[in-house]
């Protein structure tokens, strides 16, 4: 027993060894993989010759934009502007694909396709430059494959890569991209620090930004730093709470709602590249698709306070902007650690449990929508709302299915309620929540979160379970 043990201990220390190697590899790769995508932007910025100029519009040129060319607020003069202007799109996703293909269908001189991430199934309802056989490929280069197909005149970059503090010196080349290469830039990322880190850009580079977002059934659109207009900055000095944003995958989003904003930034981008200008620059657009309503409202204007574009500016170059919003760059993996390790539960835990047959009772906190499209056989659904509004109705089948479980364990100790959603956030604020409450309005319960809920269920446990 005693060598067993020895072995056993050897084996781990070992494993331990190697996994330590892992991690030191892991960041080695990382590192070279920043370097590399710096060594290929650089060979970018410096090697991309300035647009040509255009004198006249060729006869295939007069085919190809005739419907546009015979409005009087365009014309030719507007089509030589466009053919002359270059814009660089943040984002391939809802908002950045629709945007990208009316610039190019339209005959923008230059576009720059930015985006980290890659094509996934769950994207091709409103991200529709890319296709069935774009999953798993880069967005940025999926984008520009369908935008050389829809105009091949139009000079197409893609950069795929995230914009974010790690990458240091690509978060100062994107200063140098916008100084030499772009002319007017479009927001269409989904986080709050890329909104602070572009419209920095912007600022210091002098460029205008045309931005815009989509939730649920809602859209917004504003142009910043345009004609003396104010900069995101000046309109949202301070960062949301973390905590309050939420994204499409939270939230849920219908396709066309970022196809429509999409194509009123394409419209801003159009209308100031061919020179009439826009009149969004100091002015909120909003629309409402449940009431199929737009509304438009004055903003107020450039502050003489404001830390990039005000009269003494504290941001002078490119910040840490996860620090400045305390969230990551990404929308991806946004992770709640509000409870102790003793609170929580991994799913292979939970699954044991399961096996077990284990009396407790399973407590799912999505939305009834959520539920609908999947759970788990044996749960009970209290919305996370319910729970924290103390929903009488709910409060009560809550207490008569612990006191079932009760009944089952012949009264012997307390009722393990074990708590679920989809990504394991929100599960954590209904055990804050229940623990709240035990004691007065529930008894005899002790309370755990599911890690990474039921997502995790569908990846590590039953890869039958429907993920989404
Ligand atoms: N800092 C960044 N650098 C590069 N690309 C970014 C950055 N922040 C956001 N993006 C990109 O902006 C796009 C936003 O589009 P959208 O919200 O429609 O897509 P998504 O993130 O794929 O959606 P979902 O939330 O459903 O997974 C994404 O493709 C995302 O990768
Ligand atoms: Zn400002």
């Amino acid at each position: 027993i005693v060598t067993m043990a020895e072995e056993v201990s050897c084996l781990k220390a070992r494993l331990m060894e190697k996994e330590k190697e892992i991690v030191a590899l892991k960041n080695k790769l990382a590192l070279e993989k920043n370097s590399l995508i710096d060594l290929q932007l650089q060979e970018k910025v410096t090697t991309l010759p300035p647009l040509k100029l255009k004198a006249a519009l060729s006869n295939e040129d007069i085919m190809r934009y005739s419907r546009q060319l015979i409005l009087p607020e365009f014309g030719v003069q507007g089509q030589l502007n466009l053919s002359q202007t270059s814009v660089l799109v943040v984002g391939c996703g809802g908002l950045g694909c629709p945007l990208a293909q009316y610039l190019a269908a339209a005959g923008i001189g230059r576009v720059g396709l930015l985006d980290y991430d890659e094509v996934e199934l769950s994207n091709l309802h409103r991200q529709v430059l890319h296709g069935e056989d774009s999953q798993g490929q880069a967005k940025a280069q999926s984008a520009a494959h369908a935008v050389r197909r829809l105009n091949s005149t139009v000079e197409c970059i893609p950069y795929h890569l995230q914009l974010s503090p790690e990458n240091k010196i690509t978060a100062f080349l994107l200063l140098d991209i916008m100084h030499l290469m772009f002319d007017i830039v479009a927001d269409c990322s989904d986080n709050v620090p890329t909104r602070y880190l572009v419209n920095d850009a912007c600022v210091l580079s002098g460029k205008p930004l045309v931005s815009a977002s989509a939730l649920r059934m809602e859209g917004q659109l504003t142009v910043y730093n345009y004609r003396g207009g104010p900069c995101y900055r000046c309109l949202y000095p301070k960062p949301p709470p973390p905590e309050m944003v939420t994204n499409c995958s939270d939230g849920g989003i219908l396709g066309v709602v970022p196809g429509i904003m999409g194509c009123f930034q394409a419209l801003e981008v159009l209308k100031i590249a061919s020179g009439q200008g826009s009149s969004c620059g100091q002015q909120l657009l909003m629309f409402d698709a449940q009431d199929a309503k737009f509304r438009s409202i004055r903003l107020r204007s450039k502050q003489a306070s404001c830390a990039v574009c005000g009269e003494n500016p504290t941001v002078t170059h490119l910040v840490d902007y996860e620090k400045f919003c305390g969230s990551a760059a990404t929308d991806k993996c946004r992770r709640l650690n509000l409870l102790s390790k003793d609170q929580r539960v991994t799913v292979q835990e939970y699954k044991s449990i399961v096996d077990n047959t284990a009396a407790h009772l399973l407590l799912d906190v999505r939305p009834l929508v959520e539920v609908d499209i999947c759970h788990l056989p044996t749960s009970l659904n209290i919305p996370l709302s319910s729970l924290e509004d103390r929903k009488s109705e709910h409060i009560r089948v809550l207490k008569e299915r612990i006191g079932r479980v009760k009944e089952e364990m012949l009264n012997e100790s307390q009722v393990p309620v074990y708590v679920i959603c989809k990504l394991g956030n929100d599960s954590q604020k209904a055990v804050q929540v229940l623990e709240k409450m035990s004691g007065s309005e529930v008894d005899f319960v002790t309370v755990k979160d599911i890690c990474g809920g039921l997502m995790a269920w569908a990846q590590k446990i039953d890869p039958s379970f429907p993920q989404y």
